[in-house]
């Protein structure tokens, strides 16, 4: 890989983009930067007594189109780069889906897994205090994201309630549904992926029956894998932090979504779901016909990409195909439908939980799927049809349809200085 930042590789879609629209050069100048990036170090009490302190951010990366929304993860290799190229991609997404938000995001660099459970309630509480000014249901609307989850959500809104005496659930979304959570946000990224590749599947080639390979088995991955196996695809290959299996006949979903939650890993179950563990790299080069990153960044690079045997990637992680990977896969004829629309079910099921918070009326299930359903097949049409029309990727599609929108945003706010509160 080269030594660009990977902030550098996430605006060569940018540039890409405004070439197609010629757009002001005032808009790209507005977005290559992040509008403000705050740093911290939380110091929590450890149940051993002793003091350990951990680095911690949010980015607000541009507001333009209303207030900054976007995930907050905890990991290990949480870097100020990650989470700002991450705050970008929300911006773009949230424009692509046509939502009334601009991008954000954040982290901190821990692993979870080595915390007991009130050590990472008193660190996700921290967050909160250090970041009360920041975040807030018309500035900052945090989520969940890698190795975070609805727990998690639930003590950070109740450690803003409590900081700010007042009860105010839109400030953070992908909470637990008995403090204000949605219905149907637990499985929306990857039904958001699911309802996509149904609306396009003709385009995409990908018959009624196709087989599918994830990488990635959490949130996004476990949910992709029930949409998908339940209407009637076969999952031959999936993988963890620690390991892959694959058995082409298909493996058992729920079995293995049983062993996840029981703390299990993949390769673990290899044996009673009678599959072979193989390599992450071999994870790629299985014989499926879609192939759904579902894990971090940077998975697929050049050196890998030209493996890949699927007919359509479906990038339900953020930036998992590098630059270069994209041109090998689309010297191959591979379909990649693009992080900032396949994935955005998520962030579209957010927002409907932020509406329902702020109008204190909440929708069934069914009115849930309903709208994301709508938006999905919309926003993905328009981008489908800006790719067959322009002769372009559906990535660059999509940034062509997000830009349009960020554009006429950035131009009615007029040529003052933004507000910097
Ligand atoms: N949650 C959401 O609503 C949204 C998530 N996303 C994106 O989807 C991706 C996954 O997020 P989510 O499912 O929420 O996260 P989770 O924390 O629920 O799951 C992450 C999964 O990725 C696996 N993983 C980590 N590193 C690797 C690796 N090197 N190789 C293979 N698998 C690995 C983890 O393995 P293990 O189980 O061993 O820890 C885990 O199964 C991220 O890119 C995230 O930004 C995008 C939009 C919304
Ligand atoms: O649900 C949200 O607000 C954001 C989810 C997220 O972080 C993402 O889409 O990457």
């Amino acid at each position: 890989m080269s030594d660009d930042t990977l902030l550098d590789r996430a605006l060569i879609r940018l540039e890409e983009a405004a070439n197609h629209l010629q757009i002001d050069p005032d808009v790209t100048e507005k977005l290559k930067y992040p509008r403000e990036t705050t740093k911290t170090r939380l110091l929590i009490r450890m149940d051993d007594g002793s003091r350990k302190s951990f680095l911690a951010w949010r980015c607000r990366y541009d507001d333009t189109r209303g207030p900054t929304k976007g995930g907050i993860r905890f990991h290990p290799d949480s870097t100020i780069e990650e989470v700002e190229t991450l705050a970008f991609w929300m911006t773009f997404k949230c424009a692509v889906m046509n939502l009334p938000y601009g991008g954000g995001k954040g982290a901190i660099r821990v692993d979870p897994h080595g915390l007991s459970k009130s050590e990472l309630e008193r660190l996700s509480r921290a967050y909160v205090q250090a970041f009360a000014n920041i975040i807030g249901p018309d500035r900052d609307i945090p989520a969940p994201d890698v190795y975070t989850n609805a727990m998690i959500m639930g003590w950070m809104s109740d450690e803003y309630n409590q900081i700010t005496g007042q009860v105010s659930p839109a400030v953070i979304t992908g909470k637990p549904i008995a403090l204000g959570g949605s219905l149907g946000r637990n499985d929306a990224t990857a039904r958001g992926g699911f309802y996509l590749v149904r609306h396009l599947a003709t385009e995409l080639g990908l018959d009624k029956d196709h087989t599918v390979a994830i990488q990635g088995f959490g949130n996004a991955g476990q949910f992709y894998a029930r949409l998908t196996a339940a209407d009637g695809n076969s999952v031959v290959a999936v993988s963890d932090s620690a390991g892959a299996i694959y058995r082409p006949g298909g493996l058992d979903v729920e079995k293995l979504i049983a062993g996840k939650n029981a703390g299990r890993r993949v390769a673990d179950m290899a044996s009673e779901l009678g599959a072979k563990v193989i390599t992450a790299d071999e994870l790629l080069s299985v014989e499926a016909d879609l192939l759904v990153p579902a894990a971090l960044e940077d998975m697929i690079t050049k050196d890998n990409a030209g493996t890949i045997k699927a007919k359509v990637l479906l990038e339900l992680a953020n930036g998992p195909v590098t630059p270069d990977a994209d041109k090998v896969l689309e010297g191959k004829g591979i379909v990649v439908l693009p992080d900032i629309l396949a994935n955005a079910g998520g962030v579209t099921v957010s927002y409907f939980e932020w509406v329902q918070n702020r109008q204190g009326y909440y929708w069934d299930l069914e009115e849930i799927h309903a709208r994301l359903l709508k938006i999905v097949e919309r926003e993905g049409r328009a981008v489908w049809t800006i790719a067959k029309d322009r002769n372009v990727s559906a990535r660059s599609a999509a940034y062509i349809h997000a830009l349009g929108r960020l554009a006429t945003a950035i131009e009615a706010h007029g040529t003052q200085p933004f507000f910097a509160g």
